[in-house]
């Protein structure tokens, strides 16, 4: 089967759900000479237009392409593109288009995508809970949303007690970030874990304070700590600090991965299959990790295109730790866009054994939702922050 067309389509609907970036979401369809339709999904955030202008450049690269060349049609844009390793938005765009040539794969093969990938190591992928703490701001917001994050089941969650510090923390905002912590620890008792979120916004100093403060409440994992590309934060945060550090949302490449991973500066790794380079590099990204016997936890924060292969791929490696989920904190429509849901039962998700993806996409509601990619409005609560929490008390 040849690639015959590519379509870009940004979705939004007055219903935002939890996040600015939660209220869109950049789809990508990729259409067969036989007729085949198979989905990707790219990263929104801030760059909804540039990535969306991204994947109309990047798909240049890709069509007449033989769709089953998965791993030679990302090799083909990685020799065209020179400045890919450097480029956000052509990696989001090629890895939307490789999750879709994935889909269309097992689609003609009648297969989901585990089974591409070896098959299943787990039938049920265990996941932590994000996006629950929508306008927290004090203890008790936190502990009463904690509470019911545990009433639905799930024993994981994630979450960013940091305010509005940015870079540097002081002794308010360390209080601050510590009482909600406790909060949360108190409220969900002492076998769920939480995961603490940093975004990447502090310095080494700030981090290493931050730790001491929260390392008594016994976190699964400090995400973030530093500035993503702070090589040398990171150096200090792991020579300074108890907590195990998780990482990998931004990374872009297999080799970029390498620089944290030989360096010891990652415990747990969450590549993006939606940045890293959709499925073909993902795969490479979490066997590099098993070698270094470092965990995995997909980061999965858009939409439920990303949702359902990053489903398929936690399902087949041996080092997973977790993925994560939005799923319960999705806008409805997220959910809607997909035919077959894949609920979180008992802070797990059951494996589809559908083709490709194992989840079909409406394509009513996608005509419904499509929209003219707009530059987004930059307001005082940065876009990465769910929303409401950008506040003291
Ligand atoms: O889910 C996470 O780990 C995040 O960091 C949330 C978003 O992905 C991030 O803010 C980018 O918008
Ligand atoms: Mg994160």
């Amino acid at each position: 089967m040849k690639i015959q067309e590519i379509t870009p389509f940004v979705l939004s609907s007055k219903e935002r759900g939890s996040a600015t970036w939660a209220s869109t979401m950049i789809v990508v369809k990729v259409t067969t000479s036989d007729g085949m339709i198979g989905y990707g999904e790219a990263v929104p955030t801030l760059r909804v237009k540039p990535v969306f202008s991204a994947i109309q450049q990047v798909s240049k690269g890709y069509l007449g392409k033989e769709v089953e060349r998965v791993e030679r049609n990302y090799h083909e844009w990685y020799k065209q593109d020179f400045y890919l390793s450097r480029s956000f938005e052509s990696a989001t765009a090629t890895s939307a288009i490789d999750i879709a040539l994935w889909d269309l794969v097992g689609k003609e093969l009648g297969a989901p995508i585990h089974r591409l990938l070896g098959g299943k190591f787990r039938d049920h992928v265990p996941v932590y809970a994000n996006g629950w703490y929508k306008d927290c701001v004090t203890p008790e917001d936190f502990a009463r949303e904690a509470k019911n994050v545990v009433k639905r089941g799930y024993r994981a969650m994630k979450f960013d007690p940091f305010g509005p510090y940015y870079d540097w923390i002081d002794e308010h905002g360390l209080r601050q970030a510590e009482e909600r912590v406790k909060a949360v620890r108190e409220a969900v008792g002492e076998e769920v874990e939480i995961l603490i979120e940093h975004h990447g916004r502090f310095n080494a100093n700030s981090a290493i304070e931050i730790a001491k403060r929260l390392e008594k409440y016994r976190p699964l994992f400090a995400e973030e700590p530093v500035h993503h590309e702070d090589l040398e934060g990171y150096r200090k945060y792991k020579r300074h600090s108890n907590l195990r550090v998780a990482m990998g949302e931004r990374l872009v490449s297999l080799k970029e991965t390498l620089v944290y991973l030989r360096e010891g500066l990652v415990d747990i790794l969450q590549p993006d299959l939606t940045n890293i380079g959709g499925v073909t590099v993902a795969r490479k990204v979490a066997s590099l990790a098993e070698a270094f016997d470092v965990e995995v936890a997909f980061h999965n924060a858009f939409g439920s295109i990303q949702n359902a292969v990053s489903i398929q791929l936690a399902s087949v490696i041996p080092n997973l730790l977790l993925l994560e989920n939005f799923y319960d904190w999705f806008p409805q429509w997220k959910r809607d866009l997909v035919n077959n849901g894949t609920p979180v039962e008992m802070g797990r998700v059951k494996v589809p054994d559908r083709p490709g993806i194992g989840v079909e996409v409406n394509e009513r509601i996608l005509e419904e939702l499509k929209t003219d990619p707009v530059a987004l409005e930059v307001v005082e609560e940065p876009v990465w922050v769910v929303g409401g929490t950008w506040k003291n008390y």
